[in-house]
């Protein structure tokens, strides 16, 4: 367990239309109202095109939930750029965070640690914190290198950063062959791993940057899972994905209190 905010995600990835999407947002608001919520942070990151809704939902109601978008442009400012979504698009409609260079961006979208790196930068320009997802493939975890080739993402993404502008990063661990698998991670997997960035991080910055950093774990997390994995002490919060499309199983995720 963490003095940190534990922060509980819900990516929702391309998966419901927006009216789907303002069912499951209001249902998920009026299931957290069982829990005490004071000590955790919730998140959802809708389809692009759903934000204005949850967005809409979430103040008309006075949900406890913030939200964010799934991925970000690395550009700026405004101009010709087909399908891309700025910063400041997502903080006009209220955003608190952007993900940035998950595995399936990594994998589909050929983003690498130069793309992540822009995207980060271009998140905090704006004020949103970047949840940076990192992560080993199924070959490197049987390789033994997970840590290496995670800390690798991590360097990679935070280059060039401050460390007032780390504090506002959000990492999140997810081993590429626990995504959507059912087959989740050890707690002393996640915890070997979420506690080598947090040496990372006091290694490029200080111990203040360390502990104020939070690192998730993501990867078939479900709420019969998340206590055992949230008692490490190096993981902050989850990054959930096909749990956080039912509002019951989220809110139990979210609603974990130690
Ligand atoms: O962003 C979330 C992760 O990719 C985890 O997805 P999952 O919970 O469906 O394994």
């Amino acid at each position: 367990m963490t003095t940190r905010t534990p922060l509980m995600a819900g990516n929702w990835k391309m998966n419901l239309d927006w009216k789907q999407g303002l069912s499951l947002v209001e249902d998920l608001g009026d299931a957290l109202k069982a829990f005490d919520m004071s000590k955790v942070q919730v998140a959802v990151f809708p389809p692009a095109v759903n934000i204005r809704t949850v967005q809409t939902a979430i103040e008309a109601n006075r949900y406890p939930i913030a939200y964010g978008a799934q991925d970000i442009s690395e550009h700026v400012e405004f101009g010709a750029y087909t399908g891309e979504i700025a910063g400041s698009m997502l903080t006009a409609l209220g955003c608190t965070f952007a993900l940035v260079g998950h595995s399936e961006r990594r994998q589909y979208h050929g983003e690498d640690e130069k793309v992540t790196n822009a995207k980060v930068k271009a998140a905090l320009e704006v004020g949103l914190s970047p949840i940076l997802c990192v992560g080993e493939p199924l070959e490197v975890r049987k390789a033994g290198e997970q840590v290496a080739h995670t800390l690798a993402q991590v360097d990679g993404g935070l280059e060039g950063l401050s460390a007032d502008d780390v504090k506002n990063v959000v990492i999140a661990y997810e081993p590429v062959w626990a995504i959507g698998t059912g087959e989740v991670a050890t707690p002393d997997d996640a915890q070997e791993v979420c506690a080598a960035i947090r040496a990372r991080l006091a290694e490029l910055y200080d111990e203040s940057v360390a502990e104020t950093v939070r690192v998730l774990y993501g990867g078939s997390v479900k709420s019969a899972n998340v206590a055992e994995l949230m008692e490490k002490p190096d993981v902050d919060g989850a990054l959930v994905g096909g749990a956080s499309l039912k509002a019951d199983e989220f809110s139990k995720i979210a609603g974990y209190q130690g």
